[in-house]
């Protein structure tokens, strides 16, 4: 009887808060391909997520299976400076949407990040924030490390050393791709110097599934390197402050993001021309690049591109457009190289004629010193 009196005031509490996950990685990881995967086990059914990306054109929501109400894509731009507010008030909109029927009754979020965020102002919200801590509660950090690039990645950016460092759980992608044995071991010790608290998952041999990856507990910044407790604290300082300043600091300025987009269909022959142009010429400038193209051959069937520095992976065909936009974008992330140059070339490829620049011709009739490529250096 009294556990039956007490069922309905149990029942009045405040609800449980909602497990976050946060998904971090650098650019072309292999977050997006592993939210795929996550979101078709059925026990994360009722996950929402929110997803952010870099660019002026956000492709990443339109890959991510069953597109739901769920899914919201925030802003373009990056999640740790300008969108740390559009977090806090996507997460208050879930809640509302799910209080008031609108939204399916999530029991979990997930929150990909750009490739080039900063975790610890993402963490620090989602830990600080006086509302969001009675209703969500971090659940855990899970970082895709790409095992192909992750030394060269580490040594460039600090966003990439502080995603790792942050995480609970590291997964390991495109291991498949490594044929060398030390190159792994060294990735893989390097991983455990940065975040020795957090199990290494191979992505390849289906070891990162969901009862790996999620239930991580709650964030514990203790059990990080004590840098990670540094970053934290040094937001806890920042905070206070009234307007968020930007911190030129926090950024890599060399990096910039932008998109080549075109009604044109492009025939296989030039696309693969133009990629491995801009490859050859300016692969270690080429963050990431991913697209999705209007093939002449087959405009009904569109290409999916992905690109991280000199590694194109495999074009992968979809049976039809995914939105009503059927035009072929390009998005590009890159450092030292002036967008200027990538859109001449394309332009260029594209038979659009612009002053100053040379024909594809011109371009590819010479492929050991192509006509008016600068080097990447010289353009900064
Ligand atoms: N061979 C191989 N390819 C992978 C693996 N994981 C991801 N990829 C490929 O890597 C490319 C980039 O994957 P995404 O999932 O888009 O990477 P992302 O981290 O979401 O990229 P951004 O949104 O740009 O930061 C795609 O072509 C994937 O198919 C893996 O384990 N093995």
């Amino acid at each position: 009887m009294a556990a039956a009196a007490d069922a309905p005031a149990a029942r009045r509490g405040p609800p449980d808060p909602i497990p976050v996950t946060v998904l971090t990685g650098f650019l072309g990881a292999g977050k997006t391909t592993l939210l795929n995967r996550l979101l078709g086990d059925p026990a994360l059914a009722d996950t929402a997520v929110l997803i952010n990306e870099f660019g002026e054109i956000g492709l990443d929501h339109l890959f991510v299976r069953e597109v739901t109400e769920g899914v919201v894509l925030l802003a373009s731009g990056c999640l740790c400076c300008t969108v740390r507010g559009d977090l806090v008030t996507a997460l208050e909109d879930l809640l509302r949407g799910r209080d008031n029927n609108r939204l399916p009754p999530f029991n979990r979020v997930i929150v990909e990040t750009t490739g080039l965020a900063d975790p610890a102002p993402i963490l620090f919200t989602l830990m600080s924030h006086p509302y969001l801590v009675l209703r969500y509660r971090l659940d855990g950090v899970v970082t895709v490390i790409d095992a192909v690039n992750a030394q060269a990645t580490l040594d460039a950016h600090p966003e990439a050393v502080k995603q790792a460092a942050v995480a609970d759980r590291i997964v390991l992608t495109k291991t498949d791709l490594l044929t060398d044995a030390a190159a792994r071991d060294a990735v893989t010790a390097r991983l455990k110097r940065l975040a020795p608290a957090a199990p290494i998952l191979d992505a390849a041999a289906g070891e990162a599934d969901a009862p790996a990856l999620l239930r991580a507990g709650l964030y514990d910044p203790a059990r990080k390197i004590p840098d990670v407790a540094r970053w934290l604290a040094e937001e806890a300082v920042a905070a206070p402050q009234a307007a968020h300043a930007h911190d030129p600091n926090r950024h890599d300025d060399r990096i910039q993001a932008f998109t080549l987009a075109t009604e044109a269909a492009i025939s296989a022959s030039t696309l693969d021309m133009f990629l491995e142009l801009l490859r050859a010429t300016y692969g270690a400038n080429l963050l990431r690049m991913k697209g999705i193209v209007k093939l002449a051959e087959d405009p009904e069937r569109p290409i999916v591109l992905h690109g991280v520095q000199h590694l194109m992976h495999p074009p992968v065909r979809l049976d039809g457009w995914p939105d009503d936009d059927h035009r072929s974008r390009l998005v590009m992330i890159v450092r030292d190289l002036d967008p200027a140059v990538v859109r001449r070339l394309f332009s260029a490829f594209l038979g659009i004629p612009q002053i100053d620049t040379p024909d594809r011709a011109a371009l590819t009739d010479n492929p050991l010193a192509p006509a008016g490529l600068p080097p990447a250096k010289e353009r900064t």
